[in-house]
């Protein structure tokens, strides 16, 4: 087969592969064979772009005619087009009106890289030996917040209805795609508790791998120290069976709690006694360089000094 001309364009591959099929005269398995006839532009959707690493990357647009069997050798006929060009991979991305076109993917070696609400993405690895693809998402992030009142020395504990075991801990969730840790931390403080609280600082980290609570992968659980800026407690009946501002020593004291929670409370009485500042990692928003794009940084306080300084002694 002749090389493509420009931009990894696979829809030729794929027309001349559904001519071959209708010229011979053969049926497609849903017997539709005179599909590419009647809509020439479907097949004119598929399109291959070029990767930085030299990997080929389809999305299937409109298909709603082409029969399995036909798109599987049109895709069998670009591989062989793809690897003679030398291209390491091809990601090729399903909508899920098009999941028909994932076992004929897959009998031709592809296999699952992700899968979002509305489509998923398949892999095949055409370069040498082992896959160097990255993988896909490998954590839940759940993120806490300790709300803690210095001025009366309370902090906001529940206890959780949908556990078997009914312990204290803070209330917390679930961080959604694209949301900060602070502001997951202050979301689920009040959709849980009616609280409304500020964010101050990172606590603690808690990796945990193969959890059963993320679909036996890893669990990322993070606590973050709050200022309350609401003290009256209206908390959410689904999920929280108790919830009231406890004395930060009866939390340190009581065995009735989960050993992360413990440990946090612990953490905060010291900083309570000898200053935050021994505890907290605070934020600070900063630019990206290569990507335009801000991100945020967690660390404990560096002095303005170190921050500007450019030669240490
Ligand atoms: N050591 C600790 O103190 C604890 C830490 N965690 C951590 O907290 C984070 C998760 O927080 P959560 O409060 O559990 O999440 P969350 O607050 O985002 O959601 C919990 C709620 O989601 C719903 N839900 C969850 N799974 C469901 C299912 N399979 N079917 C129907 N409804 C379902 C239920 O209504 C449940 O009450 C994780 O990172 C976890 O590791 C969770 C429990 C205790
Ligand atoms: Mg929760």
């Amino acid at each position: 087969m002749p090389p493509l001309p420009s931009g990894v364009c696979w829809r030729t591959v794929l027309a001349r592969a559904h001519r071959a099929r209708l010229s011979s005269g053969s049926r497609g398995a849903s017997g539709d064979a005179g599909c590419a006839q009647d809509h020439p532009a479907v097949v004119g959707e598929l399109r291959g772009e070029l990767d930085r690493f030299g990997g080929v990357s389809v999305r299937l647009g409109a298909l709603d005619r082409l029969d399995a069997a036909a798109f599987q050798r049109g895709l069998q006929a670009a591989i062989q087009q793809w690897r003679s060009e030398g291209r390491i991979a091809v990601w090729l991305h399903i909508p899920i009106l098009q999941s028909r076109f994932i076992a004929p993917a897959a009998s031709l070696g592809f296999c699952f890289h992700h899968a979002e609400s509305d489509s998923s993405t398949l892999t095949l690895w055409l370069g040498e030996g082992p896959s160097r693809l990255p993988g896909y998402a490998t954590h839940q992030v759940g993120v806490a917040g300790a709300v803690f009142d210095e001025n009366t020395r309370k902090i906001l504990v529940v206890q959780d209805r949908n556990k078997l075991k009914n312990m204290w801990k803070f209330p917390g969730g679930l961080s959604e795609p694209g949301e900060d840790i602070g502001d997951t931390a202050v979301r689920e403080v009040f959709e849980e508790t009616g609280i409304k609280s500020e964010f101050r600082s990172l606590l603690s980290i808690r990796q945990q791998h193969t959890n059963p609570g993320a679909f036996g992968k890893s669990d990322m659980y993070i606590i973050c120290r709050l200022q309350p800026c609401s003290f009256t407690i209206n908390f959410c009946q689904h999920e929280c069976l108790r919830c009231e501002w406890m004395d930060l020593n009866d939390l340190v004291k009581t065995e009735n709690t989960t050993p992360i929670t413990s440990r946090v409370a612990r953490l905060l009485l010291y900083g309570y006694r000898e200053g935050f500042d021994k505890i907290d990692l605070t934020m600070e928003e900063l630019p990206a360089v290569y990507t335009g794009l801000f991100y945020k940084l967690y660390h404990r306080k560096l002095p303005d000094k170190y921050k500007t300084m450019t030669l240490m002694d």
